[in-house]
């Protein structure tokens, strides 16, 4: 179950609420969520008690983001454990409550398996439960050190591509502290830039239907006193056209083997129009985005998502994700049919580099990307 808790929308404060925490009040351990659907108008947070009010966060977006949702399955095995519920049951429903972002397997995988190497090797539960959360407390931690790193390696890049500053970067959807133990992924690289005095500009994609750009993108980058200016996706091309991109900023939610890129929705038209302009595509992603088990790009399962998402529009306080209809306004006449894949995929061919935390990949390459996994602590899926 999940209760809510309303904050004040003080839009003012530097940094945001944590994307996710682990609370431990007398009526028992719970994982508080910030509520992403209700964002920019309203800081509620969810809290959570058991997994399948996480899987239904998951589902809704209240919880997102690759990196994130890889710390947040993680927690949900622990909160399963900790609580006396069916670990091997929550693990599993947690594993498959969206199917394009791997970390979120490799999270419920770690804190699964380390409850399991305890039960398994005759420990009690509870100190199955322990091995579990220490697990995702260690995955949260790593997750914000890899952003840290990821920010360093991104800047550098992007001044080895662009000497003398002043980047003018687009990027598309959300990849902030929202996603991410830490300051996220491609965000975090353009926030280490206006920090650095070496941002221009940040443009957002608005990123239909469900607006992470505007609603979080936005949320984040006026909060942290950057320059930034919000577009609709569909403007992107006339920006490109007019050189006012120098480079184009993107998270990932799994790289295939062969460097294949999956990322919202929206993407692949981006790394067509920069391959056209002449415009550096990085994609900013954690090692754990790096699938080696997924051959190839068309071996990406896309979620796809429900059509209402497309035919309703709704104002930030009525979430509009979900599987049921989100009761917003609608934009098309009501019986219209909608296709709402959540990502697609772009080819390595078309990806100018692949910024992780353990350095830059450029090309981007089997081997290369092999190499990488090879050098990180990644944990494989198989
Ligand atoms: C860098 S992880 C953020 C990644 O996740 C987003 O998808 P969603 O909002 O559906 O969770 C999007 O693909 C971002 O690039």
């Amino acid at each position: 179950m999940a209760d809510q808790y309303a904050h004040s929308g003080d839009n003012k404060r530097p940094t945001g609420m944590p994307a996710l925490r682990w609370e431990e009040p007398p009526e028992g351990p719970v994982l508080v969520l910030l509520d992403q659907t209700r964002l920019p108008a309203e800081e509620v947070e969810l809290v959570c008690t058991d997994a399948p009010a996480l899987v239904e966060a998951i589902r809704s977006l209240a919880v997102r983001g690759a990196p994130l949702l890889g710390v947040a399955g993680a927690y949900g095995v622990a909160l399963a454990a900790v609580r006396g519920y069916d670990v091997d049951d929550a693990a599993a429903a947690l594993e498959s409550a969206r199917p394009t972002a791997v970390n979120l397997a490799v999270g419920v995988r770690r804190a699964h398996s380390a409850y399991r190497a305890v039960v398994d090797g005759g420990g009690d539960p509870r100190q199955a439960a322990g091995a579990a959360l220490a697990a995702a407390r260690q995955l949260h931690q790593e997750d914000a050190e890899a952003s840290a790193r990821m920010a360093v390696h991104g800047l550098a890049l992007l001044d080895e591509l662009m000497p003398g500053g002043g980047h003018r970067i687009l990027t598309h959807c959300n990849t902030g502290s929202l996603v991410s133990g830490g300051e996220g992924t491609a965000f975090a690289v353009a926030l280490a830039a206006h920090r650095a005095g070496r941002l221009r500009r940040l443009w957002v994609d608005e990123t239909r239907p469900l607006l992470q750009g505007a609603r979080l993108t936005a949320y984040e980058a006026a909060r942290s006193g950057m320059a930034y200016t919000l577009l609709t996706d569909n403007a992107a091309g006339s920006l490109f056209a007019a050189g006012e991109v120098d480079a184009v900023l993107v998270g990932a939610d799994r790289i295939a083997a062969d460097g294949s890129v999956a990322n919202k929705v929206g993407s692949y038209p981006l790394a067509v129009l920069a391959r056209y302009h002449h415009v550096p595509f990085i994609v900013v992603a954690p090692v754990t985005t790096v699938d080696p088990s997924t051959p190839d790009g068309a071996s990406i399962e896309v979620e796809q998502r429900p059509g209402h998402e497309v035919t309703e529009i709704t104002a930030p306080q009525v979430p509009v994700a979900g599987a049921e209809a989100g009761g917003g306004i609608p934009v098309a006449p009501l019986g219209t049919t909608a296709y709402n894949p959540a990502f697609d995929v772009t080819p390595p061919e078309l990806v100018t580099a692949v910024v992780t935390e353990e350095g830059v990949v450029s090309p981007v390459t089997t081997e290369a990307l092999a190499a990488l996994c090879a050098r990180s602590r990644q944990v494989t899926i198989s």
